[in-house]
């Protein structure tokens, strides 16, 4: 057992065409020969941000001019405890090239998951993928009021949605559903669906959101999802985020952080546990309950992807 941590700041360094930049680690180093998200150990006195601009310039030739956290992941080696604080970068001045002669690429980042990287970094890349914004479908009267309230959502940028319509038989709701999914795909969004993880099969079907419910299920019956499309959970707590994580979801929500309209009796958690609770996961974190477009800055300071919310793009 390895007692010391060894503090990292990593960066997912983002371009405009939606490409993300890996490094090669040198095959000297530890976790050598496979890809990583550039960055290096932070030195005594220095803030994560500090390291992550000298790291970037050290390695990449590259200035940090717009950041914000992304994911913090501890994890266990045989042989060293690392604690990566992962950044996004958005903007940056220069034209990154491998300074220590390492090799360095843009990779699409759908293309992510075809890259090896260390074991530490399978949340890394689930976060990398995701947005910060994760729309749940509030109430439509008509078909026609649902497609133009998600119309609305994706010109606002929203790329992220799951259709949440438990007034809805199966039937109808799997019916909006295939339309949803056409038209979300469209705009480069992807689509979480209510029901069971059997749909994942359907070539149509991009995502599934668990119900705390189902996710126990699945969790006592030891299921564990594979693949590559998106599968996801509500949780209230942090034995619930764990679950997720090991049935093999690549994000979750905890919920609720502060009183909502839509559970008005569910005893929320608070920021203060909300982060407890996200800083022990190792999955990416949205945060939903209670909070407005305001709280985003805020909620990804204390360990969160983003926020999820009804009320806030409906
Ligand atoms: N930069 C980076 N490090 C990672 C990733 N995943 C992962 O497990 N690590 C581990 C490997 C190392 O143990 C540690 C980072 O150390 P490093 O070798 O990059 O540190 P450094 O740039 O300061 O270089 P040096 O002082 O060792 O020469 O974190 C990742 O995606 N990026
Ligand atoms: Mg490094």
């Amino acid at each position: 057992m390895v007692n010391q941590i060894v503090h990292v700041a990593a960066a997912v360094i983002e371009r405009g065409d939606d490409h993300i930049l890996l490094a090669m680690r040198p095959d000297d180093k530890h976790q050598g020969g496979l890809w990583e998200f550039p960055g290096g150990k932070l030195v005594a006195g220095e803030s994560v941000h500090e390291a992550l601009s000298r790291e970037l310039k050290e390695e990449l030739g590259i200035l940090v001019v717009d950041s914000s956290p992304l994911i913090r992941i501890h994890h266990e080696y045989p042989d060293k405890n690392v604690l990566l604080d992962v950044w996004r970068v958005t903007g940056f001045a220069g034209e990154p090239y491998g300074c220590e002669g390492q090799e360095v690429r843009w990779v699409k980042r759908e293309n992510l998951t075809h890259y090896e990287f260390p074991a530490a970094n399978n949340p890394i890349v689930a976060a990398a993928r995701l947005p910060d914004k994760y729309l749940v479908t509030g109430v439509f009267a008509t078909e026609e009021e649902l497609f133009r309230r998600l119309h609305s959502a994706m010109a606002l940028g929203l790329r992220l949605v799951q259709f949440r319509a438990p007034w809805l038989e199966s039937d109808a709701y799997m019916a909006l559903a295939e339309i949803m999914a056409g038209v979300c795909r469209e705009s480069g969004s992807t689509l979480m669906l209510k029901g069971d993880v059997s749909l994942l099969l359907e070539d149509w079907v991009d995502g599934i959101h668990l119900t705390a419910d189902q996710l126990q299920r699945l969790r006592s019956k030891g299921w564990q999802y594979c693949g590559d499309k998106l599968l996801a959970a509500s949780c209230h707590s942090d034995i619930e985020l764990a679950w997720a994580a090991a049935i093999g979801c690549s994000f979750a929500t905890l919920s609720p952080v502060h009183q909502t309209a839509s559970h008005p009796y569910a005893k929320n958690l608070g920021k203060t546990l909300a982060r407890a609770i996200t800083d022990k996961a190792v999955i990416p974190v949205f945060w939903l309950g209670g909070m407005g477009e305001d709280d985003l800055g805020s909620i990804k300071v204390n360990g969160g992807q983003g926020m999820a919310s009804i009320s806030c793009w409906w």
